[in-house]
C-alpha cells in the first residue's frame, strides 16, 4: 500500500500522508533531454490545491513543489526525478474522534481491517492529498505528450443533478466547478449552498477528452487501452465509476446506433461518429479518446451520522475538520493527469514508432 507503482515503464511512486511532513512522487523512466522546471509542475498543481474557492476544504496549503533530483540545467537526466510538497497546515486534533471510531464512506474501518491500525490524522494515506503526488507526475506525463502534440481537455460535466447544457472551453477556468458552461456553474454553485446548509456533500461526473492520440495505441488483450486508462482512473479517491465513450448507455441502443461507420477524408479512414469514445478492441482508432468518471460525494460530513467504535460499540459522530463539500473541481486535473500517465506508459510500452519521435524531438 506505501507503494502506489503506476505502470510497468513509466513508474510512479507516490508517498507521503495528509497530516505527515511532506507527500511526493518519484517518476522512474522519464527520458533524458525532456525540458522541465518546477512551473510546469507547479501550474498542474495550482489546479488541484485546496482554498480555489469556497466549495473546497478551507485547509490552507500552497502546495508549492521542489524537483529534488533528475533534472539538470532544466532538462531531465533519465534518472529517478524526486518531487516534493511539504504540509503546513495540518489540524491533526479535528481527527481525534475517529482515532477509534469509523466515519462512514472513507477508508478507516477498511484500513483497520486489513492493517489492524492506521494513521487516522487526515486520512493518512487514504486522503484526498496522496492525488499532490499523482498531479505532480501527471505534469511531466503531459509535457511529454504535449511533444507529441497530444492534448487534453477536462472539465466538470455535473455537480449533483446540475448537467451541462452547452460547452465553451474560455469558460473553464474561469469558473469555481471547471465547468464548460456558466449557466451550469452558478446552478452547481446554488445547488451547493443547499448541501452545505445541510452539513451535507456532493458528487458529479468529469469528462476527460484527449486529442491526437494515434490509432493503434493499446493492446488487443489484456492491457486494452480502455482497461488500462479505467484502471488508472478508478485508482482515484472517491471514483466509483468510469465510461468510455457512450458508456453505460450503450446497454440500451441497437448495433446500427452504436456502431461508427467509416469514411474517407483527405485519404484518412474517419469515423462518421465516436459512439466508441476513441477506442476499439483495445486500440485507439485516431478518433478522440473520451472518459467519464463518476465521483461520490465527499464521505466526511458533518452531521450526525450512525457508525460503531472499532471494539463494536454503536455510537453517533459528527465529523469535524475542513472537507471538500464537493470533491469533483480539485479532481478534474487528478483525472487528467492519471490519464496523461496511462497514455504515457502504453506508449513507452509498445510504440516503438513514437519512441523514436520523442527522441528525434529531443535532439533537436
Ligand atoms: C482531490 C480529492 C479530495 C478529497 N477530499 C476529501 C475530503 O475533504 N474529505 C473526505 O472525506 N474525502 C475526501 N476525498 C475522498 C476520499 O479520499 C475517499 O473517499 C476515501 O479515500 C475512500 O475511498 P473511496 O471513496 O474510493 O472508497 C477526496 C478525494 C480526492 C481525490
Ligand atoms: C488537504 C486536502 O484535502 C483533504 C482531503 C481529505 C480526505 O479525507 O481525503 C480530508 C481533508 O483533510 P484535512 O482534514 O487534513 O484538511 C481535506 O482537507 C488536499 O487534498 O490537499
Amino acid at each position: 500500500m506505501n507503494k502506489s507503482s503506476f505502470g510497468n515503464h513509466f513508474t510512479v511512486t507516490t508517498w507521503g500522508e495528509s497530516h505527515g511532513k511532506a507527500l511526493g512522487a518519484v517518476v522512474d523512466g522519464c527520458p533524458a533531454g525532456l525540458s522541465l522546471n518546477e512551473e510546469d509542475i507547479q501550474k498542474f498543481l495550482d489546479r488541484r490545491k485546496p482554498g480555489q474557492s469556497r466549495y473546497t476544504t478551507a485547509r490552507k496549503e500552497g502546495d508549492l513543489v521542489e524537483i529534488l533530483s533528475g533534472v539538470f540545467e532544466g532538462k531531465t537526466t533519465g534518472t529517478p526525478i524526486s518531487l516534493i510538497v511539504r504540509n503546513t497546515d495540518q489540524r491533526s486534533r479535528d481527527y481525534g474522534n475517529i482515532a477509534y471510531t469509523y466515519r462512514p464512506g472513507h477508508a478507516d474501518f477498511t484500513f483497520d481491517a486489513k492493517y489492524g491500525f492506521r494513521d487516522y490524522r487526515g486520512g493518512g494515506r487514504s486522503s484526498g492529498r496522496e492525488t499532490i503526488g499523482r498531479v505532480a507526475a501527471g505534469a511531466i506525463a503531459a509535457k511529454i505528450l504535449e511533444t507529441l502534440e497530444i492534448s487534453f481537455y477536462t472539465y466538470t460535466k455535473s455537480i449533483g443533478p446540475v448537467k451541462i447544457e452547452s460547452f465553451d472551453a474560455e469558460e473553464i477556468s474561469k469558473n469555481a466547478f471547471y465547468m464548460p458552461d456558466a449557466k451550469a456553474a452558478e446552478a452547481a454553485g446554488a445547488y451547493l449552498e443547499e448541501c452545505m446548509k445541510n452539513q451535507d456533500s456532493a458528487g458529479g461526473i468529469i469528462e476527460c477528452r484527449i486529442k491526437n492520440v494515434p490509432a493503434g495505441l493499446g493492446n488487443p488483450v489484456f492491457e486494452k487501452l480502455d482497461a488500462v486508462l479505467a484502471e488508472a482512473v478508478m485508482s482515484i479517491g472517491a471514483v466509483k465509476a468510469v465510461e468510455i465513450g457512450d458508456g453505460i448507455q450503450v446497454s440500451a441502443m441497437k448495433g446500427s446506433e452504436d456502431n461508427d461507420g467509416f469514411h474517407m477524408e483527405n485519404g484518412q479512414i474517419t469515423k462518421n461518429s465516436n459512439h466508441a469514445g476513441g477506442i476499439m478492441g483495445g486500440m485507439s482508432d485516431g478518433s478522440e479518446i473520451i472518459l467519464r468518471a463518476a465521483i461520490k460525494p465527499t464521505p466526511s460530513i458533518s452531521q450526525p451520522q450512525n457508525t460503531v467504535t472499532d471494539s463494536g460499540e454503536e455510537t453517533s459522530l459528527e465529523i469535524h475538520g475542513r472537507h471538500d463539500p464537493v470533491i469533483v473541481p480539485r479532481a478534474v486535473v487528478v483525472v487528467e493527469s492519471m490519464c496523461a500517465l496511462a497514455i504515457v506508459d502504453a506508449l513507452f510500452s509498445n510504440m516503438t514508432s513514437q519512441m523514436d519521435r520523442i527522441q528525434e524531438f529531443y535532439q533537436k
